[in-house]
């Protein structure tokens, strides 16, 4: 069952925060960790594409517009159903009856299109055995870490994120749900070579898309014209898909996602972190960023 028919089974204001259960050091919800050995054991199919990304960092974006890929630009078949139903969350497990991520990909006929925000040392060993295509999507970890804390303030899935000065503090010792935003980076970008990954930044996306997504057809074995590549470009712009019921999550009760709180669709913008962090914080994080991605060749750009 889908999170947006949980009207019908008066679940309504009975989700209180998750609690946290690390898996492999990593923390995960408690329901994910539970649910281990089935995420773990997942069997990936060679045409699987696995769309994967640390949380807040474009995922839905990523996914609206491989969809309109693989849909030649089709706007009504991507109104089919929400992104979250279209493309399997794998790790993502709510309790029954809503259906785990695992039992909708299962579920789903190929070629399949998959998400998730896990990190390269969690991710089920049949991604790579099988040889997938994953496309990853980067964004830099000040924004991500704005975009995530309003996340964790309207999401009841998502552990309480206390004060943004706690927050900042929790986010850089990586002990958010998905874990440490280096680690994640870091681990995709060091392999990106040795697999069929296309890594990508949000940043570039918002700053070309058209050229950006160029990649994602050439990469997805597509063929399209240019007047379906305009299509895409406007249909996957952030304005259009804020006011697309099928991309901004407001199908998911309030109960579970107070968009009054924050919308899902909030700014969508590239330096946003500019209005949140102080001048010591920034100082601070920029120390501390260099420390730990000190050896690696990614650069983000952090303002357009
Ligand atoms: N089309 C488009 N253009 C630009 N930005 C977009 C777009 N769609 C989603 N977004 C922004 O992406 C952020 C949500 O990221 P995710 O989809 O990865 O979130 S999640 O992890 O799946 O919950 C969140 O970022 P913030 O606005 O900074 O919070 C969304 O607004």
């Amino acid at each position: 069952m889908s999170l947006d028919k949980m009207k019908d089974l008066h679940l309504e204001g009975k989700y209180i925060k998750p609690e946290t259960k690390e898996v492999n050091g990593i923390l995960m919800t408690k329901l994910i960790s539970d649910n281990w050995d089935k995420i773990w054991n997942f069997q990936a199919k060679p045409d699987d594409l696995l769309i994967a990304t640390y949380a807040k960092a474009g995922t839905t974006w990523t996914q609206e517009i491989v969809d309109m890929i693989q849909n030649d630009g089709d706007v009504q078949k991507c109104q089919r159903a929400n992104t979250f139903d279209r493309h399997p969350f794998i790790e993502w497990t709510l309790p029954p009856p809503l259906n785990s991520g695992v039992e909708k990909a299962n579920a789903m006929p190929s070629p399949r299109i998959l998400r998730t925000h896990l990190s390269t040392q969690l991710l089920p060993p049949s991604f790579w055995e099988n040889n997938c295509k994953f496309l990853y999507v980067a964004r830099n970890a000040k924004d991500c870490m704005v975009s995530y804390y309003h996340f964790q303030k309207m999401n009841q899935g998502l552990p309480e994120p206390g004060t943004w000065e706690e927050y900042f503090e929790t986010f850089i010792n990586g002990k958010v749900v998905w874990g440490s935003w280096f680690d994640h980076v870091k681990g995709w970008w060091e392999i990106k070579d040795r697999y069929q990954i296309l890594f990508l930044f949000y940043e570039d996306i918002k700053r070309d898309p058209k050229h950006e997504i160029q990649k994602v057809i050439k990469f997805m074995g597509k063929n399209l014209d240019e007047t379906v590549l305009n299509t895409i470009v406007q249909e996957t712009a952030f304005e259009k898909m804020k006011e697309n019921p099928m991309t901004n999550r407001s199908t998911v009760p309030k109960s579970m996602m107070d968009q009054s709180i924050s919308p899902f669709m909030r700014k969508g913008m590239v330096g946003d972190w500019k209005n949140h962090f102080t001048v010591s914080q920034n100082e601070r994080f920029d120390e501390i960023y260099k420390r730990k991605m000190e050896g690696t060749s990614i650069k983000f750009c952090l303002e357009l």
